[in-house]
């Protein structure tokens, strides 16, 4: 494939816009469907050769379903079976959708040495003509690499993360250690590493770094689409089979693995469409079904995303107290990063009796607001906090951690103990670095002002880690910015931290409902401000 031509990537994004639809129609010519077929009128060949049979019943299902088609996926295996005349009648279907301008997935399911693969590459791009394949990644990156090589600039590859059948358990779904972003060990299955690698490491190894490579994940199991979507990211193009004769339910699947634009998910089916008495009224209820799932989708975002920027009233009164006590200031400031932002927190800056105790009862607020980090009895509507111990990293959280302790108690009556740590070790008395209340067997809350780098935190979280049977729930701050660690980076220091230590992190506010503030009161703030807080978010802030 030349430089300027699409890649199969693009070609499925320009189909689905083309189409609107995600629905890729698998081409799998079973022996007992071509027997059917041949004694029905649909078969105009006279011939008792099973693969122009299988030609002309891959053609007619072509011909039916081209207006709701994104590709189209010939499964070799039903070709090969059929001997030398079935190569051939695969090579001529491929040939007559792409005539149609309408790209190819080969699934292949390949996966061999490098040299090998080398072979199985020419053999599915230059002998047959796919534009893309399926492949098992499990003999690693050089198995896979021969087939997104600059050699085959462009072409596609999807690796099996969960298949759809329920032996996909046996082995994908496993689960193994593996070292974190803060040394620490986590546990993660086997397919979740398969699709973070794909989408933070190998997707960048492709030819021109194009984002070659996609998932293949069984739409029968939604869970492990939710969480393969979560670990690959938003750009990785997920293939979900099982919808239909394997019993994976369309709506489900969309929901779990459509990326956060209500796109990167394509769904194979194969029986589902060509066994249905109708073939093109399947394709196209099936394809209705995803544009209603698409759009259910965007709206449940849009709510999520006007409830996270509405304002509670303990919200707006935290914010007003802020600019009262010269904490938040709206103006220019250069920040370490670099960026020129227009309001700047200091919470240093909250050093009166009054203004401390404020700042506790909006921590105490943020906590009891979170579903994270709350348990709500349903048939008292009581809630109760899913900590025993707040903790407090040295030096700032010190101060916070006592002011949080004591606010909830005296607002909601809940009392949990208190610790911190000293940053130089006492040599004298009781020795050591953790003072306060019991951590041991404890699961503890971190209090911290803000996130920049999650330095503190993920020291927290290290020397937690180490006492017996304590378990970190969570952290606590006053302001989440919500912007982009770097343009290549675009999650948050609040985003990483949550991702790398798998822990909520609640914020009494964030950037978006600081937003929401100076939107509700422009009298006061100015439209400047607010525009100027807009543009901010809109050139750094994160999205979700
Ligand atoms: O996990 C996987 C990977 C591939 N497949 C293939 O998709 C089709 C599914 O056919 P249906 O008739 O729609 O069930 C078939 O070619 C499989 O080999 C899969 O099902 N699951």
């Amino acid at each position: 494939m030349s430089n300027s031509s699409p890649s199969f990537m693009q070609q499925l994004e320009s189909r689905v816009q083309e189409v609107n639809s995600l629905l890729c129609i698998g081409l799998d010519p079973h022996p007992q469907d071509l027997k059917t077929f041949a004694e029905s009128p649909n078969c105009s060949r006279q011939t008792d050769n099973p693969a122009e049979i299988a030609l002309q019943f891959c053609q007619n299902l072509v011909q039916a379903t081209l207006p709701y088609a994104v590709c189209y996926k010939p499964n070799a295996a039903f070709f090969e079976a059929l001997g030398e005349a079935g190569h051939i009648a695969l090579k001529q279907i491929i040939a007559d959708i792409q005539n149609h301008k309408v790209p190819v997935l080969l699934d292949c399911k390949r996966g061999d040495i490098g040299s090998t693969a080398t072979a199985y590459a020419q053999a599915a791009y230059s002998e047959l003509g796919a534009d893309a394949v399926t492949l098992s990644p499990l003999m690693g990156w050089d198995s896979v690499a021969p087939f997104v090589t600059d050699a085959y600039d462009g072409k596609g590859a999807f690796l099996l993360c969960k298949t759809s059948n329920p032996g996909s358990n046996d082995f994908l779904a496993l689960k193994l250690l593996s070292v974190a972003a803060d040394d620490q060990l986590q546990e993660e299955t086997l397919y979740q590493q398969i699709a973070r690698l794909v989408g933070h490491e190998w997707n960048s190894k492709t030819s021109n770094g194009n984002n070659n490579l996609g998932l293949v994940v069984g739409a029968t199991d939604a869970v492990a689409l939710a969480n393969a979507r979560k670990a690959a990211g938003d750009k990785v193009w997920i293939l979900a089979p099982g919808v239909g004769a394997q019993g994976g339910d369309l709506v489900t699947a969309c929901k779990a693995g459509l990326n956060s634009q209500g796109t990167g998910l394509l769904v194979p089916v194969s029986r589902g469409i060509s066994r249905a008495a109708d073939p093109a009224k399947a394709a196209e209820e099936l394809r209705d079904a995803m544009r209603t799932a698409i759009q259910e989708c965007a709206k449940e975002k849009d709510t999520a995303a006007t409830s996270a920027t509405a304002l509670q009233a303990y919200q707006k009164e935290f914010i007003e107290f802020a600019l009262e006590e010269g904490v938040l200031k709206f103006g220019s400031f250069v920040l370490k990063s670099g960026r020129t932002s227009p309001y700047f927190f200091n919470a240093g800056l909250f050093c009166s009796g009054k203004s401390l105790h404020q700042l506790g009862l909006a921590y105490a607020s943020a906590i009891m607001d979170s579903p994270e980090i709350t348990t709500t009895d349903p048939t008292t509507n009581k809630k109760t906090v899913n900590f025993d111990v707040l903790f407090g990293p040295a030096y700032k959280g010190i101060s916070l951690g006592a002011v949080v302790g004591s606010a909830l108690y005296a607002k909601y009556g809940i009392s949990v103990g208190f610790a911190y740590n000293r940053k130089e070790a006492k040599d004298h008395g009781e020795g050591g670095v953790l003072v306060g209340a019991e951590l041991k067997s404890q699961r503890i809350l971190v209090v911290d002002d803000v996130i920049t780098a999650g330095t503190a935190i993920r020291e927290s979280h290290g020397m937690l880690s180490k006492i017996e049977g304590a378990t970190m729930m969570g952290v606590v701050i006053a302001l989440d910015r919500a912007e982009k660690r770097s343009l290549d980076d675009p999650v948050s220091a609040v985003q990483a931290v949550a991702r790398d230590l798998k822990l909520p992190v609640v914020s009494i506010v964030n950037l978006p409902q600081l937003q929401t503030f100076l939107k509700s009161d422009t009298a006061n703030y100015g439209a400047e401000i607010l525009q100027s807080v807009s543009d901010y978010r809109a050139q750094y802030g994160v999205s979700d």
